[in-house]
């Protein structure tokens, strides 16, 4: 009996570490304006979670709340819980600047400095880590190479980041995230703007590396939300309105709305 109740016990710790994010009745508020309302739902450890819903209804809000993105905005405040690995990201004591480190972000505008391809990457590395010249060049060489990117960058590493494409840009600002070695990376609609063979490719890095990071995404495109993720939630109106597996959101979900949002009826 004894043994069983262990085996129990101990797939129940193993079954709970595989919850990296946890969102516990989360509320944020920009100012007097609510725009999350309680807000519950596990992200599991590397697996690709996607948000979708119409414009205004809270996924980016809630997907910069991971990283305290929404810091820098004057006025807001949060209530419930959201942790990470168990600790509450909004705990006084946490350290902000390291929680970032361990939850990159990529944008649905690439921004890369006005430096070289090299700088941009390197930037990030000088400020947090103790390299030498040739670590660096090889944290930078391989987080290139998994953004898939590092072919087309390779003879012109010195020249400006300004000078690349649209879509070359945000796989720049992928390998920049990852070069800092991140759990987490969430995506706030990362290919809005790109063409269809920039968006493969960054679907294939999602794919390729999904067992490397525990990735979030932001989407209003339900073909890739289908395609990439693992799990989705449904946001409307500042709600998660349903959050399960992508597999049960797309061919079976339990509410009406989710089956309406994706079937194109409303949003
Ligand atoms: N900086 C801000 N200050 C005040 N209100 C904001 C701010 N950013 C977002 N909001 C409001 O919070 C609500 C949720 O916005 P949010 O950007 O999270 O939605 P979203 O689902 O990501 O939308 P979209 O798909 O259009 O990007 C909206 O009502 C929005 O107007």
């Amino acid at each position: 009996m004894k043994k069983n109740d262990d085996a129990r016990r101990n797939s129940q710790v193993k079954e709970s570490h595989k919850v990296k994010i946890k969102s516990r009745h989360f509320d944020f508020f920009y100012g007097e304006s609510q725009a999350l309302h309680e807000i519950s739902l596990d992200i599991h450890a590397k697996k690709v979670t996607a948000f979708i819903g119409p414009s205004g209804c809270g996924k980016s809000t809630f997907l910069r709340s991971i990283n305290r993105m929404n810091d820098v905005i004057d006025g807001t405040s949060v209530g419930g819980k959201l942790e990470i690995d168990g600790i509450n990201i909004y705990d006084p004591l946490m350290n902000v600047v390291e929680l970032r480190k361990r939850v990159g972000m990529v944008f649905q505008k690439s921004f890369p400095f006005p430096k070289s391809i090299y700088e941009n990457i390197a930037f990030g590395l000088k400020m947090n880590f103790k390299l030498s010249k040739s670590e660096m060049d090889g944290v930078i060489e391989e987080s290139l190479k998994k953004a898939a990117i590092w072919k087309e960058v390779k003879d012109r590493l010195n020249d400006s980041a300004l000078g690349l494409s649209g879509g070359q840009q945000q796989r720049l600002c992928i390998a920049r995230a990852i070069a800092m070695n991140p759990e987490v990376i969430l995506m706030d609609e990362p290919c809005s703007a790109l063409d269809p063979i920039s968006t493969k490719k960054v679907e294939e890095f999602i794919a390729e590396f999904k067992d490397s990071y525990t990735i979030v995404i932001v989407t209003h495109n339900m073909q890739q939300a289908a395609r990439i993720s693992d799990y989705t939630g449904l946001f409307y109106m500042g709600k998660l309105m349903e959050f399960d597996t992508t597999k049960k959101i797309f061919n079976n979900p339990s509410k009406k709305e989710t089956e309406d949002y994706i079937s194109g009826k409303f949003g």
